[in-house]
């Protein structure tokens, strides 16, 4: 099947991944491609009236990757490197996350080739609102749910949510999660990504041996997983030595104290310039010893160049796809690096998106520690299953959950009828 349509070095890579796993599945050629290729890619264009009365339009996207274990789910990214390429791949891997962690979902992304920081907050809502318009009859509770990536929040959930329930003509909470949880959002959706970060790291250190008090960190990218991540690993001792976003990074040797940076970012919207820290670049920064170094911002951070000089004892990936199979292949001789792969490690998002789903189609609400208790005990049997098979097959810890993932959808698609 022709690619072109998605060329672009983050599907291929996506591809490449799947290929790999298909061989060792023995996946048969004849359905490797219905299990890789979106089902739906939509592409459409956003007609935005600016502040200063002239017209922008904007390119935006919405792929759904699988339909075959419920309604598709994932987030929706506004950058200005966005393309239905990269959307295809977040698709694919968000497919892989949510059959890990056992979601009775498809994979989806979504994305508007723009940037969020240069618009204001009249045109944000416009255009959030002309690309929902767009998307109406490609989402809905029981078809597609989008949900928060890059460059979005709890308030542009609320407009796709406002904008789908006045074409419906009625209150549809259920069409997105990561609302504000006045509005039927779960406590603990915007913390849920960087806790769940946090909590396998716990788990990846009590595995290794590492003591949380004492142990240092680094994060690329302070924004939603990033900046919860930090905070949370802060709590059980570990120290904050760097931290970066889109404008560079700050280092303190002796440890970042993140109350004041949180403070600062909240003013500045950028760590830059953060008193009593070095600036370091975003390059730099990946390269600094540290116990955990935590990509968590855009893919394609860790590569053929740098795989070799990172110097951390666990890679916990944030982000999706922060890491290249150059990369991969490198870091698979390094057995001292203890790897948490990103379908794993930012899973936490979509399973706490999912509990919002289920309490909105039930309209019936659950306190904060009943969400966190089930998001640890999910995370923990996903954690234990990728561990088990990466230790009984000798693949590596990416190998291992994208096996998981993969196989269930194979096996589903088989039950179902091949082509489903
Ligand atoms: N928000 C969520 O619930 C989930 C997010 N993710 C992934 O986590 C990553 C981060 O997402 P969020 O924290 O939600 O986004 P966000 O928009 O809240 O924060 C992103 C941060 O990365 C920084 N950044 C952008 N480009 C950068 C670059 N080239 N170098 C360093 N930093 C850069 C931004 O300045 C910002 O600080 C993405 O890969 C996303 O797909 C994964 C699962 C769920
Ligand atoms: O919460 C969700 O539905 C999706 C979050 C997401 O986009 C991701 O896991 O990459």
């Amino acid at each position: 099947m022709s690619t072109s349509v998605y060329d672009s070095p983050v599907f291929h890579m996506a591809c490449h991944q799947f290929d790999l796993v298909a061989d060792f599945l023995e996946i048969p050629e004849s359905l490797r491609d219905r299990l890789k290729m979106p089902r739906r890619a939509l592409t459409v264009s956003i007609p935005v009236r600016r502040d200063d009365g002239t017209t922008t339009v904007f390119t935006g996207y919405r792929v759904q990757h699988h339909l075959t274990l419920g309604p598709t789910k994932g987030g929706i990214r506004f950058h200005p490197d966005v393309t239905m390429g990269e959307v295809a791949a977040l698709a694919m891997w968000m497919s892989w996350k949510c059959a890990l962690t056992g979601l009775p979902y498809g994979g989806a992304k979504g994305g508007v080739c723009c940037d969020p920081s240069q618009l204001s907050i009249g045109e944000l809502e416009r255009l959030t609102r002309r690309y929902t318009q767009e998307l109406i009859p490609f989402i809905g509770p029981q078809l597609d749910v989008p949900a928060p990536d890059m460059g979005t929040n709890e308030q542009v959930m609320a407009w796709i949510m406002d904008t789908y329930s006045l074409q419906i003509g009625h209150c549809v909470p259920g069409v997105v999660t990561g609302k504000p949880v006045g509005l039927g959002g779960s406590l603990g959706r915007r913390e849920s990504t960087g806790r769940g970060v946090a909590y396998l790291i716990s788990r990846a250190m009590d595995t290794l041996g590492i003591r949380a008090e004492g142990a240092t960190a680094v994060v690329q990218g302070y924004g939603n997983v990033g900046s919860v991540a930090a905070s949370s690993l802060a709590k059980q001792g570990v120290k904050i030595l760097a931290v970066s976003d889109a404008y560079g990074g700050i280092h303190n040797a002796a440890g970042l104290d993140l109350q004041a940076l949180n403070t600062y970012v909240a003013q500045t919207k950028s760590v830059v310039g953060f008193p009593g820290a070095e600036p370091v670049s975003n390059a730099e920064l990946l390269l600094i010893p540290c116990d955990v170094l935590i990509p968590a911002a855009l893919e394609r951070q860790i590569t053929g160049e740098n795989a070799s000089k990172i110097q951390c004892r666990i890679l916990a990936e944030g982000a999706n796809g922060p890491t290249t199979p150059e990369a991969d292949l490198i870091l698979e001789q390094r057995p001292e690096i203890f790897l948490i792969p990103d379908i794993l490690c930012n899973s936490g998002g979509v399973i706490v998106s999912y509990f919002e789903w289920v309490q909105d189609l039930q309209s019936f609400f659950w306190g904060e520690g009943e969400v966190m208790d089930k998001l640890y005990r999910i995370l923990e049997q996903a954690f234990n299953q990728t561990l088990q098979l990466h230790r009984k097959r000798a693949v590596s810890m990416r190998f291992a959950a994208l096996s998981l993932g993969i196989k269930r959808v194979w096996e589903a698609k088989q039950t179902r009828g091949l082509y489903p």
